[in-house]
């Protein structure tokens, strides 16, 4: 990450929408936002293959369910905040993954610039790719703060999207799915 380039950004920013750089409260801006972006975007260029592939035998292949992860990422378009929770329900396939595992991989997905749809798919689509289970439904609901603080001005409005892959796609499981992510 270039820090430096970043900071010159902010600098410009705040110049842009008129502010005074040499203002106090402000003069440490733009190193602060270069030192968080840091933390917000530590996803860009990681895959979750390493939290993935380490697996352990299980005799047991129900459904695994991991549910309520907490999120924040960034929507694409405006770099405001959408934020909500992440469900995980995979199949196994005579392994399973550390259950921390699953929450480090939404973790790869939300420090990103992204969109709430993608962010769903290139989470089944990595359990699939390393876990290797027989099958994973993600679904995630989200509030985002470019429909709320901005544009149409909805708060409240939740924006939910699932994917489904493997044995997932028969709707019987994804049922079961539901059902017990409503208990
Ligand atoms: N599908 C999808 N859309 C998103 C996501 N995050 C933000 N958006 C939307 O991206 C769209 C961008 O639309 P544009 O018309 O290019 O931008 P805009 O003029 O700022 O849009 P308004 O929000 O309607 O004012 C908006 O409708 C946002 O609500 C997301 O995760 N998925
Ligand atoms: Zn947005």
């Amino acid at each position: 990450m270039d820090k430096e380039k970043i900071e010159q950004a902010v600098t410009l920013f705040l110049e842009g929408i008129g502010d005074d750089i040499n203002r106090e409260g402000i003069q440490e801006t733009p190193a602060r936002i270069s030192a968080m972006c840091e933390e917000i975007f530590a996803g860009m260029g990681q895959n979750a293959r390493e939290h993935l592939e380490r697996t352990f035998t299980a005799q047991n292949n129900e459904m695994v369910i991991e549910k309520d992860i907490t999120f924040y990422s960034l929507c694409e378009h405006h770099l405001l905040p959408f934020y909500g929770k992440v469900h995980i329900g995979y199949i196994p396939d005579g392994e399973v993954v550390g259950l921390s595992k699953l929450a480090r991989t939404v973790e790869v997905y939300a420090r990103r610039p992204q969109i709430q749809e993608q962010m769903t798919a290139q989470i089944a689509d990595d359990i699939m790719a390393y876990l290797k289970p027989k099958g994973v439904m993600v679904m995630i609901e989200a509030e985002h703060m470019c429909m709320t603080m901005r544009g149409i001005k909805k708060p409240g409005t939740q924006t939910v999207t699932y994917a489904v892959r493997g044995e997932m796609e028969d709707t019987r499981k994804q049922d079961r799915f539901l059902k017990l992510l409503s208990r």
